[in-house]
C-alpha cells in the first residue's frame, strides 16, 4: 500500500491517552490540529490548571504543547518521528484563558532529520513564542516499551 499525503482538514490525535492531543486523557490538553496548506494549526487556550504566574501560562505548558503540535509532523511525511531537541523563545506572557493560534512548519528533512518551526500568535496577530525542533524519524520498534494498561485506549485511527 502507498502512502499519500493528507489533505488539509483535522489529523487524528496521537492516541486517546496523549497528553497534547488525547481526548481520553483527563490531564491533557485535547488540542485539535489541523493542516492547512502544508502547514499545522492548532487553536488552544490555556486554563487555569496551565498557570505559572497568576493568570500567566507557565512556560513548561506552552513547551508540551508545541512538542505536541510538531509530534504531528509524522502525518506530513508518513512515518512516525520523535523530539530530540526542542527550543523555545517566549516572546509575551500568554494569559490564562486566551485563545493562542500555533502554526508550525516542516523546513527541511535531511534523511531521519525533520527540521521544525513554529510560532505561537494571540487573537490580535501578536507574536508571544517561537519555537525550533529537530524530530527523528523511528520505526515502531521505537514504541514497544511500557504499555498503558488500558488496551482499549487505542484504536484504529490512532498511530499508536
Ligand atoms: C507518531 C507517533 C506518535 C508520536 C507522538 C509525538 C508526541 C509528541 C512528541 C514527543 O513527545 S516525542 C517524546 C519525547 N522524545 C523522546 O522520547 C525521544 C528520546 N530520544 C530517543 O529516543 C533518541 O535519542 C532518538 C530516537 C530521538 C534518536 O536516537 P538515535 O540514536 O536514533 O539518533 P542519534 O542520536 O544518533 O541522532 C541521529 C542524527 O541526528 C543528529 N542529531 C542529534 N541531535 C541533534 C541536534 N540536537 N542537532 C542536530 N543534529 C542532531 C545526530 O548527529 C545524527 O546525525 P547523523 O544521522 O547525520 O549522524
Amino acid at each position: 500500500m502507498t502512502w499519500e499525503p493528507p489533505h488539509d482538514g483535522p489529523l487524528p490525535q496521537h492516541h486517546h491517552n496523549c497528553l497534547g492531543c488525547g481526548d481520553r486523557n483527563p490531564h491533557g490538553h485535547h488540542l485539535q490540529v489541523r493542516l492547512e496548506g502544508g502547514a499545522l494549526h492548532a487553536r488552544h487556550t490555556f486554563d487555569e490548571r496551565h498557570a505559572g504566574a497568576p493568570g500567566i501560562t507557565h512556560g513548561g505548558a506552552i513547551a508540551t504543547v508545541l512538542d505536541d503540535v510538531f509530534g504531528f509532523a509524522g502525518y506530513l511525511i508518513g512515518q512516525p518521528a520523535v523530539t530530540r531537541s526542542l527550543s523555545i523563545d517566549y516572546d509575551r506572557p500568554v494569559p490564562v484563558g486566551a485563545i493562542c493560534d500555533i502554526t508550525a512548519r516542516l523546513e527541511r528533512r535531511e534523511d531521519r532529520k525533520l527540521f521544525l518551526t513554529a510560532e505561537g500568535v494571540d487573537a490580535s496577530g501578536a507574536r508571544l513564542f517561537t519555537a525550533r525542533a529537530l524530530f527523528l524519524v523511528v520505526d515502531l520498534q521505537h514504541f514497544h516499551g511500557p504499555r498503558p494498561p488500558d488496551s482499549s485506549a487505542r484504536s484504529s485511527r490512532t498511530l499508536l
